[in-house]
């Protein structure tokens, strides 16, 4: 990768506990996010203007979005400054992997090394997004508050995960809105010391997505792509976020061929395979 082009990996919550809600409508959350090494990639140039063009495969889903992510990043860090920023979109909009919050932090973090300054304070970076933080750590933690409170979680066994999206956008306020109850409870006080990783999906087997089930009422055809994942030999499947997009965890060297066979089986569904990041 050129040395002025950040990584933006998919986000995952291999857990989402919805705990409570604030005044403001916010919801307090208790999750575990890793990073997958399948993103976007966010690279910038000197120019005299912000400028920023966007590429790739997921491109499209993108093309009316005056107010990009990635544009209101770089305004918070200097809006008289200039920079030709190019944006490759590789991950699926509006699907539970944090794609814009993702892009958001890549261009943060080139943006601040192209103009030599620094990241702008953690309040401000809430305000691109709740995920836009984590995005920022990009290391596996423990997300609570409504994203803004992070603790590192080492220790993960070494995995594959194959991501599938069924091509659905899914708004994450709809997903919110349509929650029956907003109270559950979170994840255990302390998290345990994993054993391996057959020990690990045995545990996130215990844990939860509170919005599983209204982004089932919202886009139904995500039974239909975790019942694909779950025909796999995984080790865990779940989904990520408010959806629509699923995960299965592998060990190390057998995701390719699981996404093979669901991409045969599903030609029209998006699907990525690659490591989770430790
Ligand atoms: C649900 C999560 C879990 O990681 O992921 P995604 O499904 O978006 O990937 C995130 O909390 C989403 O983060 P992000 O997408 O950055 O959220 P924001 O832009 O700040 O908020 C979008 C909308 O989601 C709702 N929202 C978001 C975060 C939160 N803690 N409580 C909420 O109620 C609000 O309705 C808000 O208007
Ligand atoms: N660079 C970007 N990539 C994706 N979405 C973006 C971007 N900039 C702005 N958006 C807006 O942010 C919304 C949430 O996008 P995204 O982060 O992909 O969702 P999610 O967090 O559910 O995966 C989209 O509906 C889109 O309108």
């Amino acid at each position: 990768m050129a040395a002025n082009e950040v990584f933006a990996p998919a986000k995952i919550n291999l857990t989402l506990h919805v705990t409570g809600q604030r005044g403001d409508g916010y919801h307090l959350l208790d999750s575990l996010v890793v990073f997958a090494g399948i993103g976007d990639t966010v690279a910038v140039a000197p120019a005299g203007a912000l400028s920023l063009t966007v590429e790739g495969p997921e491109a499209a889903a993108l093309s009316g979005e005056g107010d990009n992510l990635v544009l209101r990043a770089a305004r918070l860090m200097g809006a008289e400054r200039g920079a030709a920023i190019r944006l490759v979109k590789r991950l699926p909009v509006a699907s539970g992997i944090g794609g814009g919050s993702a892009d958001a932090a890549a261009a943060l973090r080139a943006l601040a090394r192209l103009w030599g300054v620094a990241l702008p304070d953690e309040r401000q970076v809430l305000g691109l997004g709740a995920d836009v933080p984590a995005c920022l750590a990009g290391h596996p933690a423990r997300m609570r508050g409504i994203g803004d409170d992070l603790a590192p979680v080492p220790g993960l066994p070494e995995m594959d995960i194959v991501l599938v999206n069924p091509g659905v956008a899914v708004p994450t306020p709809e997903v919110f809105r349509r929650l029956e109850r907003r109270d559950n409870p979170p994840m255990p006080a302390e998290l345990p010391r994993w054993r391996d990783a057959g020990d690990f999906a045995g545990w996130l087997a215990e844990q939860r997505n509170d919005l599983l089930a209204p982004a089932l009422a919202v886009a139904p055809v995500i039974g239909e792509v975790l019942t694909a994942l779950r025909g796999t030999d995984c080790l865990f499947a779940g989904m990520s976020g408010s959806g629509a997009t699923c995960f299965a965890l592998y060990p190390p060297g057998s995701a390719e061929s699981a996404r093979a066979r669901i991409d045969g089986a599903h030609p029209g569904w998006w699907s990525a395979a690659g490591p989770v990041l430790r």
